[in-house]
């Protein structure tokens, strides 16, 4: 498949994805999102691919949903269209999407990232919510996700002065999982993939299923599901591999079923 606005390549069991509209900062107009989406599902549908990391330049992750495009919608055509609804495909993935970061998450760029499982920030990263300085406010997630990551009192700040947070700042806060230097970003991102993709992938999928359930429901559901799962796993192959070879001393062989 021939892409225009993103580059797609796989290492061993790990699929990177690299966000490419270098001149505007990798703003994210529908053709860039459509392309994403058709590398995600592709990547989904590939029993060889086990964790995929989307990235983007030095300079940016992403700036943003691109204004340009964005700027002459009219609310019927924004609600016919169900503009911003097919970014949510991200966050669908059921296999782990790690989003790596460096320059400029801004908008729907830090929107997007928090699709992802987790983020990994260069110490160049800059995180924002800027729509405010737009005189609209965040869409694809932002108002939500950013405060259940961070929490209310930050992601306010955030999305009510539209500044930008640093990587320290972003780490501190929760945000990302951890801070590396920019010119170790891509392999410590791919090496973390390889980890998980070096692991039973079933059970790799069920708990990015239960943490996720963590958001969505309460507290005694959440463990009630994580309990019913944790049960189902002794049906697997790679319980009975994973525990044998704990005991024999030995790394274990994963199967993936
Ligand atoms: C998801 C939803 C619903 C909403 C949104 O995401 S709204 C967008 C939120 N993002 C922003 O508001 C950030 C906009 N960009 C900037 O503020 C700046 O570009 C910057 C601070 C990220 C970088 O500034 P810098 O001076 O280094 O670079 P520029 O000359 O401003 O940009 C280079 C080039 O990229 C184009 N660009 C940047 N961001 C976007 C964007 N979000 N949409 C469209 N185009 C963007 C910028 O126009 C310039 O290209 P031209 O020189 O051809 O105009």
């Amino acid at each position: 498949m021939a892409y225009e606005n993103i580059l797609v390549e796989t290492r061993g069991a790990v699929a990177l994805i690299t966000l490419n509209r270098p001149k505007a900062l990798n703003a994210l107009n529908s053709a860039l999102m459509t392309e994403l989406s058709t590398a995600l599902d592709g990547f989904e549908a590939d029993a060889e691919i086990r964790a995929i990391v989307i990235t983007g330049s030095e300079k940016a992750f992403a700036a943003g949903a691109d204004i340009k495009e964005m700027q002459s919608k009219t609310y019927m055509s924004a609600y016919l269209e169900d503009f911003i609804t097919s970014w949510e495909r991200v966050s669908r993935v059921r296999k782990p999407v790690i989003a790596a970061v460096a320059g400029y998450a801004l908008g729907g760029g830090c929107e997007l990232a928090m699709m992802c499982d987790f983020i990994i920030a260069a110490d160049t990263a800059k995180f924002g919510q800027p729509e405010i300085l737009l005189g609209v406010l965040p869409g694809a997630g932002g108002t939500q996700r950013l405060t259940r990551l961070v929490g209310k009192s930050k992601a306010m700040d955030l999305c009510l002065t539209g500044r930008m947070m640093d990587a320290a700042e972003a780490e501190r806060s929760g945000l990302v999982s951890r801070v590396v230097p920019a010119d170790k970003l891509i392999e410590e991102a791919v090496a973390a993939a390889e980890k998980i993709a070096s692991l039973s992938l079933p059970a790799v999928m069920l708990t990015k299923e239960a943490v996720n359930r963590a958001y969505e429901t309460t507290l005694a559901e959440g463990i009630r599901f994580e309990r019913r799962v944790f049960h189902s796993m002794f049906s697997t192959e790679d319980q009975k591999e994973g525990m044998q070879a704990f005991i024999e001393k030995r790394p274990a062989v994963f199967r993936h079923r």
